[in-house]
């Protein structure tokens, strides 16, 4: 489960704090300065005690009490800025930290994003990152602070007394031995804890974007339910890892106090023989006291930090990871004409590695043919487009435009040669003209009108009081099927790409609507390199070629005419499916 070991995670939590060097050293002199006026306090307190109750002298009292004022006023200013410096340098690196994630999680090849649930992601992107920024700007000061007050504490006990601070001193290898015993055990859980709240995050994220089928299936209290589940479970690992949390934290704060009990018992004896003073014992106690509690604030801030390694391990897993495909660099073609081959093509999605989806699929689209593909569900239509634009890559053979290879090509300039609409087009929350302008952001108003029209979607967008500045949600709830459809051509449109790839819509549209798609379609096809999911009789007839493909083989192909006048599956399909279009 865990791979990396606790001080390799440390040293890389630290490292994370290089770029706030300047505002943690401004913050580490106040805690310095804070924890120095800490250490000052039992000083004044035996100064009292030995010089001025028993010399009885009143001005000295008045002194030494302004004095101690003075102390605690910059003891605590220094820690407030202290705090300040640590939290915000902490927010800053967190932010930083959240920026490379995320980079470094869109950039992974899609199939990642088959293996991964949304929420699973978001939550490394959101709850983990929070877990190390805890650690960074709480944990680290904390530590740094008890750490210094365990220090100074001791150098000041040893003055006093160097017997008695060895007493006091032999808790410290029982300490020890249970730090590494539970700190491991914490870390573990923790990675656990985390991985189940992402798990639940996932759940949560699935009903929040499927609520529309959760609704229609009255699925509420079923969703309620699995949610219920997934908690329980992230409770029950988070209960184990207090158990382990507290059992550790009390008994090493027990070992602490036994031991200033120790010492005070010890203390008092010398007292008593007169080898000791009693302002001396009395700060020598608060010195014990400070020292262990110093201590036992360091085995909690350990349990802390080793939940932390939790959170970093998946996090830094994360972030290191290399997407198995690059989204730059390679050759790009000057002049593309637009000739696509797949040669011997055999694909299985990387999630399920032993179910082949396409087998032996050899296939040329000539430049500026339309192709459109045809077959019974789950033959693997969406499977080769998903091929051309270089979503994955195949297992076997080879996938080509204008003759190289796609795998030799800088897939960002690829992407940008292919121009793609969806089934269910994604319109992001923003202006329309964004939207359209998706593809090639440095477009102007004018050519995305202009691709507007071409798409037909210039009256329908007019329409609208904003215009083009009018928002659609996320997801643009409020645009229907066509519209969102003619949107999304127009983003085609606009790129001009040389090869297209287009789904068309299973579900119906209303004629009018239906006659605008498939206008805009045909006109954004012209002259361009298209495989098209065909769903419509009208597509079918008009395009060049026909491939039929079931079970993952091309099992017909050729134009609509020469097809209907072969017996096969795809005269089959037209009767049975095509016959209302
Ligand atoms: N992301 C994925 N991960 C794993 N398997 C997948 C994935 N997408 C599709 N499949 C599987 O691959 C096979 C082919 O699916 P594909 O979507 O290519 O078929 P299709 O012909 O386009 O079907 P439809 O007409 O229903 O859209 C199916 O068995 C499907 O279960």
């Amino acid at each position: 489960m865990s791979k990396v070991s606790s001080p390799v995670l440390l040293r890389r939590i630290l490292s994370l704090t290089r770029s706030e060097r300047r505002a943690l050293s401004v913050g580490i002199f106040f805690l310095l300065l804070g924890s120095g006026m800490t250490l000052v306090f039992p000083q004044a307190l035996r100064f009292i005690i030995d010089e001025a109750l028993g010399s009885r002298n009143q001005a000295l009292i008045d002194r030494a009490a302004l004095g101690m004022i003075a102390v605690f006023a910059l003891q605590s200013s220094s820690e407030a800025l202290r705090f300040y410096f640590f939290v915000s340098a902490g927010e800053r690196i967190v932010t930083r930290l959240r920026h490379d994630l995320f980079s470094s999680l869109v950039s992974q090849e899609v199939a990642f994003f088959d293996e991964h649930k949304t929420g699973e992601i978001t939550s490394r992107l959101t709850a983990d990152t929070q877990v190390l920024q805890n650690a960074v700007s709480g944990n680290i000061a904390t530590a740094l602070r008890s750490g210094a007050q365990a220090v100074g504490g001791l150098a000041l006990l040893l003055y006093t007394s160097p017997l008695l601070t060895l007493l006091m001193l032999a808790i410290v290898p029982p300490v020890v031995v249970a730090t590494v015993l539970f700190g491991r055990r914490i870390r573990q859980t923790s990675r656990k804890v985390q991985a189940a709240l992402a798990e639940a995050n996932g759940v949560a994220d699935e009903v929040f974007s499927g609520i529309r089928t959760v609704r229609a299936f009255a699925a509420e209290r079923h969703e309620v339910g699995r949610y219920q589940h997934s908690l329980e479970h992230a409770v029950e690992l988070s209960n184990e890892r207090s158990r382990l949390s507290t059992a550790y934290v009390a008994s090493t704060s027990f070992a602490g106090l036994a031991a200033a009990s120790v010492v005070l018992w010890y203390g008092s004896r010398l007292m008593l023989r007169g080898e000791f003073s009693m302002g001396s014992l009395t700060s020598f106690l608060v010195y014990s006291v400070m020292v262990a509690t110093a201590l036992s604030g360091l085995t909690d801030i350990w349990a802390d930090l080793m939940r932390a390694s939790g959170s970093a391990e998946r996090v830094f897993e994360m972030l290191d990871r290399q997407p198995s495909m690059p989204s730059t660099g390679g050759e790009r073609i000057r002049e593309l004409r637009g000739l696509v081959e797949f040669q011997a093509v055999r694909f299985a999605y990387p999630s399920r590695p032993d179910v082949p989806v396409l087998q032996e699929i050899d296939l040329v689209l000539q430049p500026g043919e339309v192709v459109a593909l045809v077959g019974p569900s789950g033959g693997g239509k969406s499977t080769l487009a998903a091929l051309l634009a270089r979503m994955y890559d195949p297992q076997g053979g080879r996938v080509l435009v204008d003759g190289k290879e796609l795998r030799t090509l800088d897939p960002e300039w690829l992407r940008q040669q292919i121009g793609s609409v969806a089934q269910e087009p994604m319109l992001f929350s923003g202006p329309i003209a964004d939207n359209i302008r998706y593809g090639r952001a440095d477009a102007t108003d004018s050519e995305v009108e202009a691709a507007a029209r071409a798409a037909n979607a210039h009256e329908f967008i007019s329409r609208f009081p904003e215009g083009y500045r009018t928002l659609v949600g996320e997801r643009g709830v409020q645009l229907s099927g066509g519209q969102k459809q003619r949107i999304a051509i127009a983003r085609a449109v606009l790129k001009n790409p040389r090869l297209l790839v287009l789904d068309e819509a299973t579900s119906a549209l209303d004629a009018e609507s239906e006659h605008l798609v498939q206008e805009a379609l045909e006109r954004l096809m012209k002259g361009r390199t298209t495989l098209i999911i065909a769903h419509r009789l009208s597509t079918v007839i008009g395009a060049d070629r026909v491939l039929v493909l079931e079970g993952g083989k091309v099992v017909q192909s050729g134009d609509h005419a020469a097809l209907m006048g072969q017996e096969g599956l795809y005269r089959r399909l037209v009767e049975r499916q095509f016959v209302a279009a």
